[in-house]
């Protein structure tokens, strides 16, 4: 089918670069107000459009699916996590799912950095004493935090951010541990300069820093659970980019409470999109709003792997960033 003619609804507002192209390529209908779509509105672009472009605030769960149109080829995911999407379903009915991995990973690696030195060097704090006007000046003792350097990372999650992240920590002077569903190659853990550890609770037990960088699968819903969180040292700090499900937000948030973990930089939320409330006032607790992609260029990159993979779908051809059920 040339691609003119193909159907494309996208979901959300995409950066206009993205959205121009969309319509020089394809018969595309664009999302008007940037708002997530009702599901009535999810169920009839899935009736209407050859491909359906959703990011992470589209669940696509079976329900959907079932009701999707039978010319509904393609889920194509303006975003890399898909664990949003219930692929294996659609793969069941026939319909594609691709994703945007890789253009999102040094932005994200980024956030992870940002957030480790907001938590430990109290930016938070000191934010909010200038934008009070509370703060009296250049003390020696004031807002003293902890050092990056020297500090072990265990970094939950080895995968492309994980290793982007494994790269900026190095720098800082970081020593770099990993746990990973699956050991890197020899060679790759060696230029890394990482520490692989085969137990969890080990490597949970032993480090400084977490940062959490595996998808949200059944298999990684809380893996950092009450359990795993209570083998923490009491004065490590968790970053989580990844998604809220990976680690009990709830519980985290008693522990932070307790002071029985230092502090939290939090990308993703487990309980609604703006987390437990009881986290919001904590010092010790950096809160963004889901931003760890968030640049212009990583925007505009996502948006071409998303024509890519549409493009290519067009011509024929398997998405180059096809995702499989097994693949979660
Ligand atoms: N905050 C944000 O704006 C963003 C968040 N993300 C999130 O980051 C996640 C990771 O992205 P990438 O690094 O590109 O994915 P990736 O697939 O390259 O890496 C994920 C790693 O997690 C490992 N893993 C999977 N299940 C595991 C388990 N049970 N135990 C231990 N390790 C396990 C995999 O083996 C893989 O090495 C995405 O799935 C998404 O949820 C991604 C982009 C932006
Ligand atoms: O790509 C993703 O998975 C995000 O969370 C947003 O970029």
């Amino acid at each position: 089918m040339p691609s003119k003619r193909i159907s494309v609804v996208v979901t959300r507002r995409l950066p206009e670069v993205v959205e121009t192209r969309l319509k020089e390529l394809f018969d595309v209908t664009l999302r008007e107000d940037d708002t997530p779509m009702t599901r009535e509105e999810l169920v009839h672009a899935m009736q209407v459009a050859d491909v359906l472009v959703p990011t992470v605030t589209d669940a696509i769960d079976a329900g959907l699916i079932g009701q999707a149109g039978n010319q509904l080829k393609l889920i194509a995911n303006y975003g890399a996590g898909f664990d949003h999407i219930d692929v294996a379903t659609a793969r069941q009915r026939g319909i594609l799912v691709s994703n945007t991995p890789g253009v999102v990973t040094d932005d994200t690696a980024d956030m992870v950095l940002a957030l480790m030195l907001g938590v430990t060097r109290r930016i938070q704090e000191g934010l909010a004493v200038m934008q009070t006007g509370e703060w009296q000046g250049y003390a020696p003792t004031a807002f003293l935090g902890g050092r990056l350097g020297g500090r072990r990372l265990g970094i939950l999650g080895m995968g492309r951010i994980g290793q982007a992240v494994a790269r900026r920590a190095a720098a800082f002077g970081m020593q770099i541990h990993y746990h990973n569903r699956h050991r890197l190659r020899p060679e790759v853990e060696e230029d890394l300069q990482a520490t692989y550890w085969d137990s969890l609770d080990q490597m949970v037990a032993r480090m400084d820093v977490i940062s959490v960088n595996c998808p949200s699968t059944p298999s990684t819903f809380h893996l950092l659970n009450p359990r795993r969180l209570k083998l923490l040292k009491p004065s490590a700090v968790i970053v989580n980019t990844s998604r809220g499900e990976v680690v009990d937000e709830n519980a985290l948030t008693r522990m932070l409470k307790a002071g029985e973990i230092a502090g939290a930089g939090l990308d993703v939320y487990e309980h609604g999109i703006k987390g437990n409330p009881e986290l919001r006032n904590m010092p010790n607790v950096v809160m963004l709003p889901h931003m760890g992609s968030a640049t212009v260029e990583g925007r505009i990159e996502m948006g071409e792997k998303v024509i890519i993979n549409v493009k290519t779908f067009a011509d024929g051809h398997r998405p180059p960033d096809q995702v499989l059920p097994g693949m979660l």
